[in-house]
């Protein structure tokens, strides 16, 4: 048996003949003669070996973008790997639901089309590096490769690959699961990982049908949401960016997080959870929204806490200021905003689309419990399209909890909880609460008791609060009184009330 160490040798002189062999060629045979050589031999090489390849890198452009065609191939052979490759890797969708299978490495399947046969392949690079890592390296590259014969090389790109990509994107479709994404701090964005975006998998099962709230206010809005969703010629028509921007301003607890998920749903979006406070400045900020994908809903939660936006704009004159009197303060203030430089105007940029030039259809949500604390410049129409107020519970957003946790439309004591719910002011949240029964033998009537109870809690509370704070301006009134009157002094001779300042001089 042939040992290892003479076949590389073999292999080596082999080489080594042909170099020499190619080396006599360049430096010996007329240029026209040479042509004419090369081209036989190409000729030669393709009736040997009469195919084409076509290579789909996961990776294009200068940005390395996620490369369309590799995912619709991925999704496309998916269906019909199963039947053909021997190793194959699995993939579990759709709530746990559905398993994919895709080729594993250096498999090959063979697939038909009009008669006509192709050959794909995936395989990866893995650059050489000295280091060693148990992770796979972040900078592997996949590829599918597509072997066609010459004489379909036309039928093959002209017709079957737009087939192939067609079918894969309508499967991609079919298994999309959608993805809640939050940003990672940038101390994370190198490195083995090296994404700006965690994700997991969307599950949240709020729907308008649930969410309770005016039925009249929920269908504008699904109107709004859906003339969004199909108003693609129009943004383009018009030359606006495809977005649209919600503003949801309300107490906690009256469904802004829900009605989110809701719109979400309906849409059947992706959403990016963006938490500003781990942005570290605008093009930080930048960076993080050019790899949203489409069909997405970018929300900001709290924004008001989230960035000292209101005053931001203000305060820098007076920063100014301060720092030329006091170089220590500078540097510490240097230090300071350091942590995070996300700014109003860099907010605002991103809003407008200056960034959005990869295409459009996505909706931007901020939300707020207090509308007022908010920059005028960043909530006026354009910017955020439609302001949704989320307010306290009103007898028709009951009925829909009423429906959602007890599944009755109707009771004798709806009557008595209209009532209350028109004197007082409870949540969505704290309703839904005392509604949902606590045990399995609970009884409607028990949960709708329960609510009554909490709303006379609720209304008695209100009642005593306002007798307080009454009280508290009429004590406030009198202090006032009393301190003015002891401003006031009686002059001795004259025996007529005189000012203090008077009194003075
Ligand atoms: N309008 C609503 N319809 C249905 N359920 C609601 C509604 N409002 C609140 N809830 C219920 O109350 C819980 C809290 O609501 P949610 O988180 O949406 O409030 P929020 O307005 O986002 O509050 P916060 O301002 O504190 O973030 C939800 O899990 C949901 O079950
Ligand atoms: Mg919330």
């Amino acid at each position: 048996m042939m040992m290892m160490g003479d076949m590389w040798s073999n292999v080596g002189s082999t080489m080594a003949a042909l170099m020499f062999v190619y080396a006599m060629f360049q430096q010996y045979f007329p240029p026209q003669l040479r042509d004419r050589i090369e081209m036989y031999g190409r000729k030669l090489v393709t009736f040997a070996y009469p195919y084409t390849q076509i290579t789909f890198d996961e990776f294009t452009g200068e940005r390395m973008k996620r490369s369309e065609a590799f995912s619709a191939i991925q999704f496309y052979l998916s269906s019909k790997s199963s039947a053909s490759a021997k190793r194959l890797k699995a993939d579990v969708v759709k709530d746990s639901q559905s398993v994919v299978l895709s080729m594993d490495y250096n498999e090959e399947v063979i697939d038909e089309f009009e008669g006509v046969k192709v050959w794909w392949a995936a395989s990866r690079s893995i650059p050489q590096t000295q280091q060693f890592s148990f992770y796979p390296t972040a900078d592997e590259k996949r590829h599918y490769k597509l072997t066609v014969h010459n004489s379909h090389r036309e039928l093959i790109t002209k017709f079957y690959l737009s087939h192939v990509l067609k079918e894969g994107k309508a499967t991609a479709t079919k298994n999309r699961q959608r993805k809640l994404y939050c940003n990672n701090p940038s101390d994370n964005w190198y490195g083995y990982k090296r994404t700006k975006w965690s994700h997991v998998v969307f599950e949240h099962p709020a729907s308008f049908d649930t969410l309770a709230m005016e039925a009249k206010k929920k269908e504008e809005i699904m109107n709004d949401l859906n003339k969004f969703k199909k108003g693609k010629d129009y943004y383009a028509r018009v030359g606006k960016a495809w977005k649209r921007g919600y503003l949801l301003y309300g107490p906690p607890g009256t469904g802004k997080s829900t009605m989110i998920a809701a719109m979400a749903n309906l849409l059947d979006y992706d959403v990016y959870d963006l938490e500003l406070t781990a942005v570290k400045d605008n093009t930080e900020l930048r960076r993080l929204l050019i790899e949203t994908s489409n069909k997405s809903i970018i929300v900001i939660e709290d924004i008001d806490c989230s960035l000292d936006l209101t005053g931001q704009r203000e305060k820098k004159k007076k920063d100014k200021d301060d720092e030329e009197k006091d170089p220590i303060s500078k540097k510490a203030k240097e230090e300071e905003s350091k942590d995070s430089k996300v700014t109003l105007s860099g907010l605002l940029n991103f809003i407008d689309g200056l960034w959005s030039a990869s295409g459009g259809e996505r909706i931007i949500i901020f939300t707020t419990n207090y509308v007022e604390k908010l920059d005028p410049a960043l909530i006026r129409r354009g910017r955020m399209d439609k302001h949704i107020e989320m307010s306290y519970c009103c007898f028709e957003a009951f009925k829909v909890l009423a429906e959602n946790y007890l599944q009755i439309d109707s009771h004798k004591l709806f009557g008595e909880i209209e009532t209350l719910l028109g004197e007082t002011k409870m949540t969505p949240a704290d309703v839904a609460e005392n509604l949902m029964p606590k045990s399995d033998e609970e009884k409607e009537e028990t949960c709708l008791k329960r609510l009554i109870e909490a709303l006379g809690a609720a209304k008695e509370e209100a009642i005593r609060k306002k007798e307080e704070e009454e009280e508290e301006a009429r004590l406030k009134a009198e202090k006032e009184k009393q301190q003015s009157a002891e401003e006031v002094k009686i002059d001795g001779t004259t025996g007529k009330e005189v000012r203090e300042d008077d009194a003075i001089h």
